[in-house]
């Protein structure tokens, strides 16, 4: 059976291939503004690493430069000490807030992810198969992946980042506009993920949510880290004026940390 077959069932090879990150003097500018501004992060494998910061603080920039579809203008991001190139981002997959589906049902949006992977057509259904069942996706099998709600998409979209096998999973507000049953059911995929030794990053809003996951946090404000660390340490011991002020719920303004 295919090596990305094979991680959907048995967590063991993942665990053995656990993948942190690191971020280096992180520069990225676009529309003649600096959006990320000399990050410097450790994203620690097989763990939980949550991003957090207010609206415009450089969430979504950074995970992308974390997953190489931005270049940074300087700085770099090192995967197992070395610069990210095709095979090692082979190994992540991402979920962006508003899912991207292929024109397909859901079972092709699942068997094309595998195929792209170079699964052999004879093992990609059960791999499938057992996609659907997690995702709680099987009674919509057949129907087009475009009709399903924002909840169906979104935890399609979380099973087919998965169905390959990656050993780093980035989500960029996988829940930011689902109910509390549809975040419940993404936050079990992430967490099984977790489980099987996937290292996953998460953008959020939701303290709570943080709360649930995160083993680390990053906090960001106006394109820099200003906190990071574990959990409970800057989520209930805020250090930074800009995390104190969003945790609090006060409104922060200020760009300095
Ligand atoms: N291609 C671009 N050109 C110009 N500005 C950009 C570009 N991409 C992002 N920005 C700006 O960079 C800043 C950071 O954007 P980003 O999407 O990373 O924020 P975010 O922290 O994810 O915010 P949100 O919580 O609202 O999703 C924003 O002010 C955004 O308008």
């Amino acid at each position: 059976m295919h090596e990305a077959a094979m991680n959907i069932q048995s967590g063991a090879e993942a665990v053995a291939r656990r993948t942190g990150l690191t971020a280096r003097g992180l520069c990225y500018d676009a529309g003649g503004k600096r959006l990320i501004d000399g990050m410097d992060i450790s994203i620690a494998a097989g763990r939980r690493t949550v991003v957090m910061g207010a609206n415009g603080a450089g969430k979504s920039v950074l995970l992308r430069l974390l997953h190489g579809i931005l270049s940074p203008a300087s700085g770099e991001v090192l995967c197992e000490g070395r610069p990210l190139d095709c095979a090692l981002r082979a190994r992540q997959a991402m979920v962006f807030q508003r899912p991207v589906l292929l024109r397909r049902s859901v079972r092709g949006n699942l068997a094309f992810a595998l195929a792209a992977k170079g699964v052999p057509r004879r093992d990609r259904g059960h791999a499938v198969a057992d996609a659907l069942e997690q995702a709680r996706l099987t009674h919509l099998a057949d129907r087009p992946a475009r009709v399903l709600s924002g909840g169906e998409q979104q935890r399609l979209a979380v099973a087919r980042a998965l169905i390959g096998g990656p050993d780093l999973l980035l989500l960029d507000e996988p829940t930011a506009s689902l109910d509390p049953g549809s975040t419940h059911a993404i936050e079990e995929l992430i967490q099984n993920a977790y489980q099987r030794g996937v290292t996953i990053v998460m953008v959020t809003h939701d303290a709570g949510q943080a709360r649930r996951i995160a083993d680390d946090v990053v906090f960001l404000n106006s394109g820099r880290v200003v906190e990071a660390g574990p959990a409970d340490q800057v989520l209930n011991a805020p250090q930074s004026n800009a995390a104190r002020a969003w945790l609090g719920g006060r409104l922060y303004l200020d760009s300095t940390p």
